[in-house]
């Protein structure tokens, strides 16, 4: 049994999925752009859109305990699904149930419940020592006092802070910040792990300290991760389950091993990588 800060109980007895996603759609209405002055002054008045299909009906259940990579090229739609399933967005059709809330309607419950992974965007304030962030954090969450000083203090020596814990955001490299990130979103012990490309930009020796410590995470304390990525090895290290979204489309939901099979007979290898298998894929559903 999962309690929630809200003091709503979840029992994952009662349903074997912690995560489901059914029938997402979101477009997205962009203004068009034309080049040349007289153009520039039409649109001022009379303002053109398009639509992007971002989504298109993807649906998906995730139990409790599941490490799932969320693969697909650019443009593919993965950070907006993350966006979704983490309340940011509202999808114009279909439902998401996470831990018994829909995202976007049960906003201030629901996020006590996970922690989220903008590999591009920081959830830490620039100008002050990361501390400060963390002890924000702690009053947003309303993390009570012992549990705050006792996560942190694992999560400083696992993620290996101690040094840089007092250093303003700014004057981090991106692996430091990224770890800084990392530990900011389990402050408050959730359930469910949103990492949306946690390994962008770091070195190999970050890469792998950031993987062993999803690992860890996900094996001690049981906590779900859905990750997204473009670093193939992050999917062969971390994921146990594949989901392929291509056009805002869901491709493929399976394991790295049935992959493997379907395209080992095409293969001149007999274990083609996976980045091998992934470009395979992408060309097969001819989504790049
Ligand atoms: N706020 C927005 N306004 C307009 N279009 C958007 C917006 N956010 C996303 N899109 C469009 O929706 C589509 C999916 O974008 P999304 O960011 O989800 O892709 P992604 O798979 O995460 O890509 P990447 O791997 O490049 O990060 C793209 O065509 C993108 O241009």
């Amino acid at each position: 049994m999962v309690r929630s800060s809200s003091f709503r109980f979840y029992s994952i007895q009662e349903d074997k999925h912690l995560i489901t996603v059914s029938g997402i759609c979101k477009s997205f209405k962009v203004a068009k752009r034309t080049s040349g002055v007289g153009n520039a002054v039409k649109a001022l008045f009379r303002r053109e859109y398009s639509e992007v299909a971002a989504l298109n009906d993807i649906s998906f259940s995730i139990a409790p305990g599941e490490i799932v990579g969320y693969i697909g090229p650019n443009g593919a739609g993965k950070s907006t699904t993350i966006k979704v399933m983490s309340g940011i967005l509202v999808p114009d059709q279909g439902t998401c149930t996470i831990m018994g809330y829909t995202p976007w309607l049960d906003r201030v419950a629901y996020v006590k419940n996970i922690g989220v992974v903008f590999g591009q965007r920081s959830q830490l304030w620039w100008d002050v020592p990361v501390i400060d962030s963390f002890d924000l954090l702690r009053d947003i969450y309303n993390v009570p006092e012992a549990e705050y000083r006792s996560n942190l203090k694992l999560l400083a020596e696992t993620l290996d802070l101690e040094d840089i814990i007092r250093t303003p955001v700014r004057q981090l490299s991106l692996g430091q910040r990224m770890r800084c990130e990392i530990a900011a979103s389990l402050l408050h012990n959730p359930s469910i792990l949103f990492l949306d490309e946690p390994t962008i930009g770091l070195d190999a020796v970050s890469k792998i300290a950031v993987r062993q410590f999803i690992t860890r995470i996900n094996k001690e304390k049981g906590v779900t991760v859905i990750l997204t990525t473009h670093d193939m090895n992050d999917i062969e290290a971390l994921a146990q389950r594949i989901l392929l979204i291509g056009k805002g489309s869901l491709l493929y939901d399976g394991d790295l091993t049935t992959l493997r099979e379907r395209y080992v007979e095409d293969s001149q290898s007999d274990s083609p990588s996976i980045e091998d298998i992934i470009v395979r894929m992408y060309k097969e559903y001819q989504i790049t």
